[in-house]
């Protein structure tokens, strides 16, 4: 009989995700049924959506979360032995996976992966997944951006915001990051970024109004707090901000009951839009297929920071909301 290793969801988040949030345990997996395939995890996805769905997990139940994974045993013919798909199975090693398993607005169906040997699997969890497509959407679609205007983006050494700089330069615009250390600075010069800003160091006010005299055109905002009321502050008229995570805020049980930047939204006619990127769900092609021709052409770069071994999830996801990453997190098995 298969055995599963799954990570189950045992104490309410408070502050920070602990290693005692989760419990490790083995599952046995029952035979397949007709329709079904085992899928057995090779790389799994770490995110910063795992920390915010909290109010929606009930205690016991598997934790959320996506991998790439082989087909190893398959009564499908959609997925046959030995192809790999992408999936929404949990934190967990083994799936026993229905072929029409349940959509709802954060699960899409497993996806089969075209995969030539090109490029790692785990690059189906980023640049060619889901962060790469709220990159291409949430940014073009929400931000509009024209060649010459000027773009803000923070969390932007992690996986969406260094992408979404990297289109903004292949779109003409000047490039201004935040992120969090010297060391993640550094690297978003190397990639094209005009000026980065270490907001854990630096006065994020006077050095954006040094890097962007003339005012923020599009702000791409991967953070909220205090980074998003000293950006908005500095918007032009007309500006868009594509609202696209919240982190600061992902670790407070109680959500802050003020706003303050609403008054620059009003005076400066900003538009502000949330998003959840599977509402592209039917485009998604268009985003998989434009980040892999920039890759190709070399004006797309990508960086992954891989925790080796199922076991260490809860680590890999505490290190993620303490910013340890560089680009994508992701948990090879
Ligand atoms: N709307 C949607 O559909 C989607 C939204 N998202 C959101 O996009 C954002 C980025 O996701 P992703 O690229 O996967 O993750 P990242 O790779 O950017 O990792 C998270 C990063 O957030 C930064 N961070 C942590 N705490 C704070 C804080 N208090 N203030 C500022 N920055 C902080 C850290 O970098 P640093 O060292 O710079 O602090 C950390 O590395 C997240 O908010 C996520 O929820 C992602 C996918 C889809
Ligand atoms: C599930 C998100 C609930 C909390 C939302 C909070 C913050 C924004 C955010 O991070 C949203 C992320 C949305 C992710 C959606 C993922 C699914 O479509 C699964 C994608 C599968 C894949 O990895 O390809």
């Amino acid at each position: 009989m298969m055995k599963a290793k799954v990570f189950i969801y045992v104490h309410p988040f408070e502050g920070m995700p602990t290693e005692e949030n989760f419990r490790l345990i083995e599952e046995d997996l029952p035979p397949l049924k007709d329709g079904e395939f085992l899928a057995e995890a090779v790389y799994l996805s770490v995110d910063p959506y795992m920390r915010a769905y909290a109010p929606r997990l009930k205690v016991g139940e598997t934790m959320i979360g996506s991998q790439v994974a082989k087909v190893i045993e398959s009564k499908s013919i959609q997925f046959p032995i030995g192809s790999y798909v992408v999936g929404v199975f949990g934190w967990r090693t083994h799936t026993v996976v229905p072929e029409n398993l349940p959509v709802s607005q954060f699960t899409p169906p497993p996806v089969l992966i075209s995969y030539d040997g090109s490029v790692p699997l785990s690059y189906y969890l980023g640049v060619l997944g889901m962060p790469g497509a709220t990159a291409y959407f949430g940014f073009l679609d929400i931000c509009k951006p024209k060649p010459g205007e000027t773009v803000v983006v923070s969390g932007a050494a992690g996986a969406v915001g260094s992408h979404v700089g990297q289109i903004a330069k292949i779109k003409g615009c000047k490039v201004i990051g935040i992120a969090g250390s010297d060391q993640k600075c550094q690297w978003l010069k190397t990639i094209g970024f005009d000026f980065v800003i270490n907001y854990k160091k630096d006065n994020v006010e006077q050095a954006l109004r040094a890097a962007a005299p003339n005012g923020v055109d599009c702000y791409f905002d991967n953070v909220g707090g205090e980074i998003t009321t000293t950006v908005i502050n500095q918007m032009n008229r007309f500006g868009r901000v594509s609202c696209c995570g919240a982190i600061a805020s992902y670790n407070d049980n109680t959500p802050a009951k003020v706003t303050t930047f609403l008054l620059p939204v009003i005076l400066q006619e900003l538009e502000f839009k949330g998003f959840v990127i599977y509402t592209w769900r039917n485009k998604w092609n268009e985003a998989v297929k434009r980040n892999q021709e920039w890759m190709t052409e070399g004006k797309l770069q990508y960086q992954e920071t891989i925790t080796e071994g199922f076991e260490n999830m809860p680590k890999a996801l505490i290190q993620l909301m303490q910013g340890k990453n560089v680009g994508k997190a992701i948990v090879k098995v």
